[in-house]
């Protein structure tokens, strides 16, 4: 009889499954794993504060590299039930959604459409003479696209459509639509659903396509917190628009976690198979060292340490924000949705993309090993580049941010700033001076000088562009470039104050020889993160080529005395081996035995010789093909 654990980690690789084989797996995996989490979810009440406690459980437990087919069920059915449902609804299906009984997904994005929102074409077409909306996909492109878990596992889900009532378009609502029979799972008729086949990664995540002919659903199916429908087909509107995405921005808070989750997988990895792996002679005549030694293997892998702390810190704070501003929202206070929104974007996408970049760098630093699926670094790999894209563009996001830092700069001058953005205020006064220095406090004044020059040099350039008789939306994409940048470097310059800031006080409760560890780490992620933005440091600050040289030193000195601790600091993550999965990064070390131990469970070692030596290349060796 298998133990859980047995039941949980043993059997065939995944990488040994075929596609069909892996999502199996992955839903017997699933259900025992979210059945445990279901008895936790029992004794706790849930709305949206405390449910991110239950999906750091969901995303900590997801086993499997390639996600789960529950994860949207978790990650975005349910949290858009909470943000959308008005409490009937939530009374109708919460509680069957929570213990599982019911499994969702959530359909936005379609195969023509997945940042333009207000393009999608999928419509729902109220028809007050039964009380029902009509579903409809009217074109091919109109197809729902990548929804997760609804190839084969989601019998609901909440779809995004273009709402008609009256024969007026109000644009895009949510819906709540059962897709298979709760019995026999089978699809219901009007719908076509499946599986859109093997992507790059996350292959048991069962993302799939779904399209509408004519489905009929109750009135009560659009999820009516917000705007809704009479049932004499009257639109009353939502009091903002934009709650409609508010989902969008939990999950985007999630994922600025879920990349701190994936990045300290890959630099643990990485950490412990640098201390093991022995590669060259520093010096003829001695022992090989450990590539840890070599400062351009510490140049790769300690960054991404002082990284994932960095953005573990930011993800808190970024939790914090949203927490205080959806309170504030819940009680009609809209005031700080534009700037949450914009603080969520910009954090998704550095967060997503520093560790796509740091992962890559990971597996590239682990050398060939790193390049075995057994060593878990190409799967995270893969997860990390997905996570640019899903749940908005990295750079339609940045855009969005540098959209309201626009806004904001316009507004400077007509009273208080809000906290992420007060900093344009303090470094825009007038008689503000600032003269380069080499310290923490230096490179944050540094970087928020950066942040606002760009944003007020966009301005300019809008405005010095639609004076000349360019559309504003034209002199937008003309210099969208700098908008962008512009985003980032705004991104950049809280994501370091904040780390050193709320580091800064953990370290007054910690013993001495922790907070000099801390410190380092946030004076290395300072400096390495000023050395890869010199340019804009030389355009907009008194920066000099001897500052320069002195940074470099700082950061070497850094890496040096990170170096001793970089096992410590990793093994802090305390990632348990059945969740690291990687033959180079197991607690004990013994990469040799298990890149073996695991080359050995390839069905081609099942036996001596494989069938196509006598089906094809005997024939073809003795000339006989
Ligand atoms: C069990 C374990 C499982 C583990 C599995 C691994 C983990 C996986 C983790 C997560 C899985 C994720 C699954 C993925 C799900 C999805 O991808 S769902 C689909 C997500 N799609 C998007 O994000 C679409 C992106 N596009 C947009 O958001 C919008 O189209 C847009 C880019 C914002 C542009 O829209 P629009 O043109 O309408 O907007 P603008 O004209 O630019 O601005 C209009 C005003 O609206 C404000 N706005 C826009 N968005 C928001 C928002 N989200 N919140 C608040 N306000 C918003 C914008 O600021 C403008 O306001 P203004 O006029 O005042 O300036
Ligand atoms: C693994 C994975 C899981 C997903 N899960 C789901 C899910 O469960 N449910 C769901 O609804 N969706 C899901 N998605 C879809 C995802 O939300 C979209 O892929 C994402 O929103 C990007 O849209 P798109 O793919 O249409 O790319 P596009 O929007 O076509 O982007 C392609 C390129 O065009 C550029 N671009 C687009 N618009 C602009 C603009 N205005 N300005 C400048 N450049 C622009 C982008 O920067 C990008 O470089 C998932 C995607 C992935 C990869």
């Amino acid at each position: 009889m298998l133990t859980k654990r047995e039941e949980l980690f043993g059997g065939t690789p995944d990488e040994y499954l075929s596609h069909k084989e892996k999502y199996e797996n992955s839903t017997r995996k699933a259900v025992i794993l979210f059945s445990l989490l279901r008895k936790i979810q029992e004794e706790n009440n849930t709305d949206l504060t405390n449910y991110r406690n239950l999906l750091s459980g969901v995303l900590g437990a997801s086993i499997s590299q390639d996600g789960s087919p529950f994860g949207l069920h978790y990650i975005m059915f349910m949290p858009v039930f909470m943000s959308q449902a008005d409490e009937e609804q939530q009374e109708r299906w919460l509680h069957r959604a929570l213990n599982c009984s019911i499994i969702g997904s959530y359909a936005q994005t379609e195969l023509g459409h997945g940042t333009f929102i207000r393009g999608l074409e999928t419509t729902a077409t109220y028809d007050p003479s039964t009380q029902e909306f009509v579903l409809h996909s009217p074109t091919l492109t109109s197809y729902k696209w990548w929804p997760g878990g609804l190839g084969n596992t989601a019998n609901y889900c909440i779809v995004i459509a273009q709402l008609y009532s009256k024969g007026e378009c109000h644009g895009i609502h949510s819906f709540i639509v059962q897709v298979r029979d709760e019995d026999t799972h089978m699809p219901l008729p009007g719908i076509k659903v499946g599986e859109i086949g093997v992507k790059m990664g996350l292959n048991a995540v069962n993302n799939g396509f779904i399209g509408f002919e004519n489905v009929r659903i109750p009135r009560t199916n659009m999820l009516m917190k917000h705007a809704k429908i009479l049932e004499d087909g009257t639109y009353v509107k939502s009091k903002n628009s934009k709650l409609i995405y508010g989902a969008m921005v939990f999950v985007r808070v999630v994922i600025v976690f879920d990349s701190v989750n994936y990045l300290a997988k890959a630099i643990t990895v990485a950490t412990r198979y640098s201390a093991v792996r022995r590669q060259s002679q520093l010096k003829e005549g001695e022992p090989e060292r450990q590539i840890l030694d070599y400062v351009t293997q510490q140049d790769k892998i300690l960054t991404a340490i002082a990284g994932c702390f960095a953005m573990k810190m930011n993800a808190r704070m970024l939790w914090d924000t949203f927490n205080v501003i959806n309170d504030q929202l819940h009680k009609g206070n809209m005031e700080r949705l534009g700037e949450l929104h914009a603080l969520a974007c910009c954090l998704k996408a550095i967060s997503t993309s520093d560790s796509s970049l740091f992962t890559a760098r990971c597996r590239v630093s682990c050398g060939g090993h790193g390049y075995m699926v057994s060593s878990t670094l190409p799967a995270t790999s893969a997860l990390t580049t997905a996570s640019c894209t899903y749940e908005g563009d990295n750079t339609v996001l940045l855009l969005q941010t540098a959209r309201f830092l626009l806004k904001t700069w316009r507004q400077i001058d007509t009273g208080p700033l809000t906290p992420t953005v007060e900093y344009l205020k303090t470094v825009s006064a007038p008689g503000f001076s600032y003269k380069w220095e080499n310290s923490i406090e230096g490179i944050i004044r540094g970087f928020q000088i950066v942040s606002m020059k760009k944003i007020s040099s966009c301005l300019n350039l809008m405005t010095a562009k639609v004076m000349s008789g360019m559309s504003q939306a034209d002199a937008w994409n003309t210099i969208s470039i700098q908008l962008v940048s512009a985003g980032e470097s705004h991104c950049r310059a809280i994501v370091i104050s904040t780390f050193h800031e709320d580091m800064s006080k953990a370290m007054r409760s910690m013993s001495a020889s922790l907070a000099e560890v801390m410190g380092q780490l946030v004076e290395l992620y300072a400096v390495y993160w000023t050395l890869e933005r010199l340019g804009d440091l030389l355009e907009y600050t008194s920066i000099s080529g001897a500052d320069v040289v002195k940074l470099r030193s700082w950061y070497e000195e850094l890496l040096r005395k990170i170096r001793p601790n970089a096992v410590g600091l990793v093994d802090a993550f305390d990632i348990i081996d059945e969740l690291l999965q990687s033959t180079l990064g197991a607690y004990d070390g013994r990469v040799y035995e298990r890149l073996m131990e695991e080359a050995l469970k390839s069905p081609l070692n099942a036996e001596p010789v494989n069938q196509s030596f006598h089906k094809y290349l005997k024939p073809f060796m003795q000339g006989k093909l």
